[in-house]
């Protein structure tokens, strides 16, 4: 299997601390990741390493066997899908969600010229992949968090890209809209099938497809690989500094915590 991503972060310093020490990750097409630990522990740190928003001290990232500084890191965010809560603040709220789910297309946030028809037929035709062709017409900064959440992955999906990056997919989503959200990308992702990478601190969050999972507590790397054996209550335990309790039931995760 071919690596769709190989981060080597021997070290990312900030401000003179160590916030990423000898972290590795290697993705092979056809796996899914989840990147999990509490907060602090460094998840959107090696996510602004891999969408190249920021660079390791040292180390090597090499994403769809391109190395970063030594490609177009634009033509390399185009193959990328990600949806994230910092990406969705960035939006402008008077684009119309065809209008935002283009956007997805050329990577950027908002045209550097006006959409055209084109533009707003791709934008519509993601939409209805996710079920919210009812969206269209709509102001992005009117919509509900769970209505932005499903603009938001018509977004990432409107180009075929081949990683999906979900940073806290469901944050502020009601758990309802939650079960809808992670149904959804359960069948876009079986669909389409991109290789995708789920960051988060909630072990409910999971979606099914996901067959490895990177841990993380203060920067490191407490547990790397297939998921039941990274996924443990014993890692958790170690990244959340808690006796946590794991529990699977139909290929969904749960957790207890004792104090
Ligand atoms: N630019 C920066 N300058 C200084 N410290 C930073 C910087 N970015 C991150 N850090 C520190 O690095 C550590 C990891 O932060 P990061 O945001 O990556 O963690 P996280 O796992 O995403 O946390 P959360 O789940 O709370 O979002 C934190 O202690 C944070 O204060």
């Amino acid at each position: 299997m071919s690596a769709i991503l190989e981060m080597d972060v021997a070290r990312w310093e900030r401000e003179g601390r160590v916030v990423l020490d000898d972290v590795r990750l290697t993705i092979a097409r056809g796996e899914h990741w989840v990147i999990l630990g509490p907060n602090g522990a460094g998840k959107s740190s090696l996510l602004a390493i891999l969408t190249a928003y920021a660079w390791p001290t040292e180390g090597v990232v090499r994403v769809l066997g391109e190395t970063y500084g030594r490609c177009d890191t634009t033509a390399m965010k185009r193959r990328m899908g990600v949806v994230s809560a910092t990406l969705g603040a960035w939006l402008r709220p008077e684009d119309v969600a065809e209008e935002v789910a283009a956007s997805g297309l050329y990577a950027m946030i908002g045209p550097w010229r006006a959409y055209d028809d084109e533009d707003r037929r791709r934008g519509r035709e993601a939409l209805a992949r996710l079920r919210a062709e009812s969206l269209a017409g709509r102001p992005y900064g009117r919509l509900s968090q769970g209505e932005r959440q499903r603009v938001l992955i018509a977004r990432a999906l409107v180009g075929a890209p081949d990683l999906l990056v979900l940073d806290e997919p469901c944050v502020s989503l009601d758990p309802v809209a939650r079960e809808r959200f992670l149904d959804d990308v359960e069948r876009l992702v079986g669909e389409s099938g991109p290789t995708t990478l789920v960051v988060t601190h909630h072990v409910e969050e999971i979606p099914r497809f996901v067959t490895h999972a990177l841990v993380l507590r203060e920067g490191r790397a407490v547990a790397s690989g297939p998921i039941d054996r990274a996924l443990t209550s014993e890692t958790l335990s170690a990244a959340f500094g808690a006796r946590c309790t794991l529990h699977r039931e139909s290929g969904r995760y749960g957790l207890a915590i004792t104090r």
